[in-house]
């Protein structure tokens, strides 16, 4: 049993994926377009990257959300929202990703990774294109976001 689990440590079966949702005040969501030299290059995608070893998925969301918009979290301002799943692949790991409300950030976001970001509206972030992991999860968190944060409670 032991030495079972440290083969799985070892050798990892999935890859555990964060990602943040940022609402600003005029109800608008942030999307990130990955760089085009990345996988899924030029899609749209809530901003994030993967879990590194040792670390807990919310250390790695203040983390990434750090390199990739150069904004500062506190972890009390992130909560949990809804998580999408992808089944084996070949060639790779199957992902899980993990979104978070992020609820409050220090600074402006920009992309500094050679990504763009857009703020749109959910019924037009809706429109563009995503990572097919993205497509259901973005529709979940729509219906999941309380209305005091979703642009229809802020009218
Ligand atoms: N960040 C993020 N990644 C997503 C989403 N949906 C989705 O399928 N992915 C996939 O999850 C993986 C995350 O990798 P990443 O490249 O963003 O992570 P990272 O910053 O740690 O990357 P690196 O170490 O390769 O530079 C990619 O294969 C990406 O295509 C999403 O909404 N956000």
């Amino acid at each position: 049993m032991l030495r079972e689990a440290a083969e799985v440590e070892r050798n990892p079966t999935w890859l555990c994926v964060v990602a943040g949702l940022l609402i600003d005040p005029q109800g608008r969501w942030l999307m990130h377009r990955r760089p085009w030299d990345k996988a899924h290059g030029g899609l749209w995608e809530f901003p994030g990257g993967k879990v590194e070893p040792g670390e807990t998925p919310e250390a790695a969301l203040v983390r990434e959300l750090g390199e990739e918009l150069d904004i500062s979290i506190d972890p009390r301002w992130i909560e949990p929202l809804a998580f999408a799943s992808e089944g084996s692949k070949a060639g790779g790991r199957p992902i899980t990703l993990l979104l978070y409300l992020v609820r409050q950030w220090e600074g402006t976001p920009r992309a500094v990774e050679g990504g763009a970001i857009g703020w749109n509206r959910p019924d037009a972030a809706a429109k563009l294109e995503k990572p097919p992991l993205d497509v259901a999860l973005f529709t979940k968190a729509r219906a999941l976001v309380p209305p005091a944060e979703n642009a229809a409670g802020r009218g």
